[in-house]
C-alpha cells in the first residue's frame, strides 16, 4: 500500500463511513468481529445478490490537489463504469475529529462486469491517491464485509460491516474550514496562489487583489447589502435603493472579476469559494472608497459566499447543517462589516413564477424541485444563522414598490439615513 494511504487505514475500524443516497447520507461502520446478530446498513439492505460493491477513498496529500481529484473522479467514474453502477458520493470521517473527512465514492457493478471493473481499479490505484475497498455478501446474504481491494483474498484483512449511528451533523461539517468558507483573504489567497499552475487565470484574479483595509474602520455613509435567494429581487431593490438615496451600488463578486467567473464556476469547491472569498474583499476596498462619499447598498456580500457553500458541502434536510452558534457562522476578522445586512424570502411558488416570467427557469421536474427544496431551507437557515453585522429578514411577495418602502423604513430606522 503507498505510504500517503497509510494514515486513512490506522484507526480504520473506528472510521465511520457515510454514503450519499436520495440527496441525503446513510452511515456504516465496520468491526474486525461481530457480536450477535445486526441489521444489516441501509446501503446494503437494497442491494441485490448478484452485486458487487467498491469505494474509492480520495487521501487529501494535497487538499487542493486532492479536492480537483476528487471532483474529476466522479466524471471519469460516470463516464468508464457500466450503465446502473449508480456511483453514489462517499466519506469516512472519524466522528468529532476536525479535518478527519476523506472524500470519495461507492458504486455497485453487477458480476459479469468484474474484468471490466478490475481493470479501472487498477489503473485507479497504481497512479492516483486512491485507496480502493471492494465489499462482499456472505453466502447466506446475511453479512457484507469490506477489504481493501488488493488484499481482498486475506481473510485477517475483512472487516464486518455493520450499522453506525447518524453523528450530530453532517460529516462535511467536519472540513469546512478554510475549505469551503474562508475566514481571511491571507487563506483564500493561499489557495488560489497554489492553484496558478492548474488555473493560469488565477494570475490575473490575484493581480486585483486589494490593499489592506482596516476592517474595523467605520464607514461615513451607511453600507446595506441585499442578500438572498436568486430571484427574490436583489437586483431590482438594489437599483431602486441606488436612485432613491442617491447611493453607490456595488456587487460581490465586483465587476472586475466577472471575465473570470465561469471559469471559477467550474472548480471544485475549495477554489471556486476562494475565488468568492477573494472577491468579497475587493468589493470590501470599493465599499471603503465610495462610503466615505455617499451611502453604499451592495448585491450580495459574505453572507452569499458563506451561506451557499456551507448549505452545498452539506446534504439533507436543515438539522444536517453545522449547529446554530458554530464557528463556521462567523464572519471573518479582516472583512469589513456592513452597517445593515436585508435578507429577502419569498414563498417557493412565488419564486417560481418570478423565474418562470424571466426565462430562466430551466426544468420543473418533481424530483428536481424536491432536492431544490431542502437546498433553499438549507440556504435560508444558513444566511440567518451567521454572526456578524445586524441582518434583517423582509418578505418580499408584496409588489416591487412596496418591499422598497418597507426596507426604506428599517434603513432610516437602524442606518438613521
Ligand atoms: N416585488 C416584486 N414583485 C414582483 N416581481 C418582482 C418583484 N421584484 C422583482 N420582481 C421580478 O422578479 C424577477 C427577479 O427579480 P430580480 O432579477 O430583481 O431578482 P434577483 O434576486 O436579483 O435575482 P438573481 O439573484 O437571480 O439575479 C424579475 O423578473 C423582476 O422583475
Ligand atoms: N458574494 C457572493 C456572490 C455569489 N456567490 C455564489 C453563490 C451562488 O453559487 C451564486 C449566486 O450568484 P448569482 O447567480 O445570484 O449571481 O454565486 C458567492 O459565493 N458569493
Amino acid at each position: 500500500m503507498a505510504r500517503h494511504l497509510k494514515p486513512l487505514v490506522q484507526r480504520w475500524s473506528s472510521r465511520v463511513f457515510s454514503v450519499e443516497l436520495d440527496g441525503a447520507p446513510v452511515y456504516f461502520g465496520i468491526r474486525e468481529k461481530l457480536r450477535g446478530a445486526t441489521v444489516l446498513p441501509a446501503v446494503f439492505s437494497r442491494l441485490q445478490k448478484e452485486d458487487r460493491c467498491y469505494s474509492l477513498l480520495v487521501c487529501n496529500w494535497d487538499r487542493i490537489r486532492g479536492d480537483r481529484f476528487h471532483w474529476e473522479l466522479r466524471d471519469k467514474l460516470l463516464k468508464d463504469l457500466p450503465p446502473g453502477s449508480d456511483v453514489a458520493t462517499m466519506s469516512s470521517f472519524l466522528p468529532d475529529e476536525k479535518g478527519s473527512l476523506v472524500k470519495g465514492y461507492f458504486f455497485k457493478s453487477r458480476a459479469e462486469n468484474s474484468p471490466l471493473i478490475e481493470g479501472i481499479l487498477s489503473d485507479l490505484e497504481h497512479t492516483d491517491p486512491v485507496l480502493v475497498c471492494s465489499y462482499s455478501q456472505s453466502e447466506d446474504g446475511q453479512q457484507w464485509t469490506q477489504s481493501l481491494w488488493s488484499h481482498a483474498e486475506k481473510k485477517q484483512m475483512k472487516f464486518y460491516v455493520v450499522p453506525s449511528e447518524a453523528p450530530e451533523h453532517h460529516p462535511s461539517a467536519l472540513n469546512m474550514i478554510n475549505s469551503d468558507v474562508f475566514y481571511s483573504l491571507d487563506e483564500a489567497c493561499d489557495v488560489l496562489k497554489k492553484c496558478g499552475d492548474i488555473i493560469p487565470e488565477t494570475q490575473s484574479v490575484l493581480r486585483m487583489l486589494p490593499s489592506r483595509v482596516d476592517a474595523r474602520r467605520k464607514p461615513d455613509f451607511p453600507v446595506i447589502v441585499i442578500e438572498g435567494l436568486d430571484a427574490t429581487g436583489k437586483t431590482t431593490l438594489t437599483e431602486s435603493l441606488r436612485d432613491t438615496l442617491g447611493a453607490t451600488l456595488l456587487r460581490s463578486p465586483p465587476q472586475c472579476l466577472s471575465t473570470w467567473r465561469a471559469r471559477f464556476d467550474r472548480e471544485p469547491p475549495i477554489i471556486r469559494r476562494a475565488f468568492y472569498a477573494v472577491g468579497n474583499y475587493i468589493t470590501a476596498e470599493q465599499i471603503c472608497q465610495e462610503s466615505a462619499k455617499s451611502p453604499v447598498i451592495v448585491d450580495r456580500f459574505w453572507h452569499s459566499t458563506a451561506a451557499y457553500a456551507i448549505a452545498t458541502a452539506v446534504t439533507g434536510p436543515v438539522s444536517n447543517l453545522p449547529h446554530d452558534g458554530s464557528e463556521v457562522y462567523c464572519w471573518p476578522s479582516d472583512l469589513l462589516q456592513p452597517s445593515l445586512v436585508v435578507l429577502l424570502t419569498l414563498d417557493p411558488e412565488e419564486r417560481t413564477r418570478r423565474l418562470r416570467n424571466r426565462g430562466l427557469m430551466k426544468t420543473d421536474e418533481e424530483q428536481e424541485l424536491d432536492h431544490n427544496k431542502l437546498f433553499r431551507d438549507r440556504v435560508e437557515e444558513a444566511y440567518r444563522r451567521i454572526i456578524g453585522p445586524l441582518c434583517i429578514t423582509v418578505d418580499a411577495s408584496p409588489s416591487a414598490d412596496l418591499v422598497l418602502q418597507q426596507v426604506l423604513l428599517l434603513i432610516r430606522a437602524k442606518c438613521h439615513l
